[in-house]
């Protein structure tokens, strides 16, 4: 039987080097940032999360469950995981973040071979250069060692995935699918560059 794969995209931050604007409904080429990963993503995964702290109303317009964090104290991407991977009834859990709108095409396949080839518990993906930590694919059981993880203080990601067996998922034949538009800045880059 073929497997469930579920993705949350998270909008959850509070986008500080966007200006505090909600990075995930900020426009890039006429459409919000998070639409652009929605249509990347969805090809590849059976139901869509998506996590925000705010707009919600707005966010529900994409046609998808919106989920809050359940710790409402911005603890960082965990908890917007976290939270998705309670709600989630798919076999693996996609995580991506609502800003990097070239996201592959074959990222669930990829990562997915990359678990059962390596027996791992999660994968994360790399663009050959650099891990990319909230791009991940895990086993919905992974929640229990997460909000462990949460509940005793810890933040980064890269410190919890670390204690799993995690494989890294080479994505360096498509070096500019991770690109990350943090800043209005990136986003006129990354602008100029698709309208070529
Ligand atoms: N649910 C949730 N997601 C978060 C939180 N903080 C960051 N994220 C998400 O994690 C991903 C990577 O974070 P960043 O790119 O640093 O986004 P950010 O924290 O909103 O932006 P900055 O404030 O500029 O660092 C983005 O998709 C964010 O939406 C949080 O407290 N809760
Ligand atoms: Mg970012």
């Amino acid at each position: 039987m073929s497997q469930r794969i579920d993705a949350v995209i998270l909008a959850g931050g509070m986008a500080r080097r966007m200006g505090g604007n909600d990075k995930g409904l900020v426009e890039l080429n006429g459409q919000p940032m998070i639409k652009h990963a929605i249509d990347r993503i969805k090809p590849q995964v059976k139901e869509i999360l998506i996590n925000a702290n705010r707009n919600q109303n707005h966010y529900a317009e994409f046609g998808y469950k919106v989920l809050s964090d359940e710790d409402s104290g911005y603890l960082g991407p965990l908890a917007g995981m976290i939270t998705a991977l309670g709600h989630t009834l798919a076999d693996y859990l996609l995580v991506v973040p609502c800003d990097c709108p070239l996201l592959p095409l074959d990222l669930v396949p990829r990562m997915l071979a990359a678990i059962d080839t390596n027996n791992a518990e999660l994968a994360v993906a790399s663009d050959g250069k650099r891990e990319q930590p909230v791009v991940l694919l895990m086993k919905p059981e992974l929640r229990a060692s997460m909000k462990a993880f949460l509940d005793a203080g810890e933040r980064k990601i890269d410190f919890w995935y670390a204690k799993h067996q995690c494989v890294v998922c080479d994505f360096s034949d498509q070096p500019n699918a991770f690109v990350n538009v943090n800043t209005p800045e990136q986003k006129q880059q990354l602008s100029e560059a698709i309208a070529k």
